[in-house]
This record gives C-alpha cells, structure tokens and sequence, in this order.
C-alpha cells in the first residue's frame, strides 16, 4: 500500500470552512486535492497556501483541450508545486504525449501526471449514451488507461472497481487514483461505481479520493481517522 492513500477532495465554497478542516489535518496523515469549485473560487492563492502548509496537493482540473493549451497548463500546475495533476484521457494520446513531454523540465520535480478514463458517476448506460462503442465502462476504462500508459503518463483516475483489472493488464507502477470511495453505509450521492476504502485498497487502488463522506461528517478528522485505522488492518 502506499504511503497516504487518503486524499481528502476539498470541495466547498466557503474558504474559510475549508481552511478550518485544513487547519486540523496533518500532511503526515492525507494529502488534499483541489478541484473545479475551489479553484475557480479561490484560484492558485489557495493552492500556494496548501502547498505552504506542507500538503501533497491533487489539482484536479481535468484538462481536456488541445494539446498546445493542455501542455501550457500543466506547465502552470508544476509552477505551483503541485504533487499531482490531471488530464482527459478522451483528449487522446498526441495532447497526452504533450502534456509529458512539457513536464519534462522539472526532471524528479515533475507533479505526478494523469488521466482521467470514465468518470466514477458514469453507468454503463450513460456512456452509451455518448454513443462510446463499449459495451462496459470497464471496456471503456482499459482502453483509455492503456492510451494513457503508451502516452507515457504516471496513470489514471479510474473507479476501484476496475483497478483488478487495469492492476494485472497494465503492472503495479501505474498509478490507480480512485475516487467514487465510500464507506460502509454512507451515501453514494452522484457517485455510481462506488467501492469501500478497504475494497478499493485490496482492489489495487494507489490512493483514495474521498470527499463528502469525509468534509460533510459531523466530524471529519475522526472519519479520516477510522479510514487510515481500517487500512493498516
Ligand atoms: O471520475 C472522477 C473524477 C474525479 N472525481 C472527483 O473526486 C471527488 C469525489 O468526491 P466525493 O464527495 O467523495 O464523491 C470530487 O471532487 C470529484 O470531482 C470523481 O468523483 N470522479
């Protein structure tokens, strides 16, 4: 298991609501992820100040445009010290192989670059809807996740429930970041493939992105706690 596997999704829109949580979480126990709400509120003010404080930081801004723009961007993110940032995987492999190739400055200083396959609150049936020829988000998920790794990226955001799959087809150094994480008995929300933290873990998950089941809790710290409890066994 790696290190850290949580990483808290900080999505609120009240700053100083988040920075409280932030305020009573220790970077030795998770690492945060910033994604569309918070940045497009607060902007890369925020993200300094979570980077400041010591924090791995997911920017999860899901770039997805052409592969002049996408590289740009993720040039902006490694400015920012980011660990980690992310791409569309459905932008295809020459904006992918952009998005590396502009990355290779920072050498070991490089964020951890990835690509989104099938969103976690998609069905099977939703995708059809795109007219996407697969006749299973997993199908799709492997397709994309395979682009992905012959585009030379860290990984994928994928649902647990395909990381057996992608863990055995694709090898154990490509990074599995899933969201769609719930505990036993919380609300799945809008989140549609869904697994336990200890599932997706057992599953081949590299690192758990949980939100609500833990920023929405009477007491998150205790939530995250029991969380990283369950996951040293
Ligand atoms: O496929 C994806 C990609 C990103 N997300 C993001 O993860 C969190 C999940 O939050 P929860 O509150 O635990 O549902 C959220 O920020 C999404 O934007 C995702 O859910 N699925």
């Amino acid at each position: 298991m790696q290190d850290k596997p949580v990483v808290v999704a900080l999505d609120f829109d009240d700053k100083a609501k988040a920075l409280a949580l932030v305020d009573q979480l220790d970077p030795a126990q998770c690492r945060l992820k910033v994604g569309k709400e918070m940045f497009t509120l607060f902007g890369p003010e925020l993200v300094r100040d979570l980077v400041g404080r010591g924090f791995d930081v997911f920017l999860d801004l899901k770039f997805h445009d052409i592969p002049n723009t996408v590289a740009k961007a993720v040039v902006a993110a490694a400015e920012l010290g980011v660990w980690m940032v992310n791409v569309h995987a459905s932008g295809g492999s020459r904006m992918m192989r952009a998005a590396k190739e502009a990355l290779a400055p920072y050498g070991d200083k490089a964020p951890l670059l990835i690509a989104v396959t099938v969103l976690t609150s998609m069905t099977d049936s939703e995708l059809a809807e795109l007219g996407v020829d697969a006749d299973t988000a997993q199908e799709q998920v492997l397709r994309l996740a395979k682009l992905t790794q012959q585009a030379g990226l860290d990984g994928v955001v994928c649902s647990a429930k395909e990381a057996g799959l992608l863990k055995s087809t694709l090898g154990s150094d490509f990074k599995l970041v899933t969201p769609g994480i719930r505990p036993a008995g919380s609300d799945a929300g809008d989140q549609r493939r869904v697994l336990t933290p200890m599932d997706a873990i057992e599953a081949g998950s590299d690192f758990l992105v949980i939100g609500r089941p833990i920023t929405q809790a009477g007491d998150p710290l205790a939530v995250l706690k029991a969380i990283n409890d369950s996951l040293q066994g």
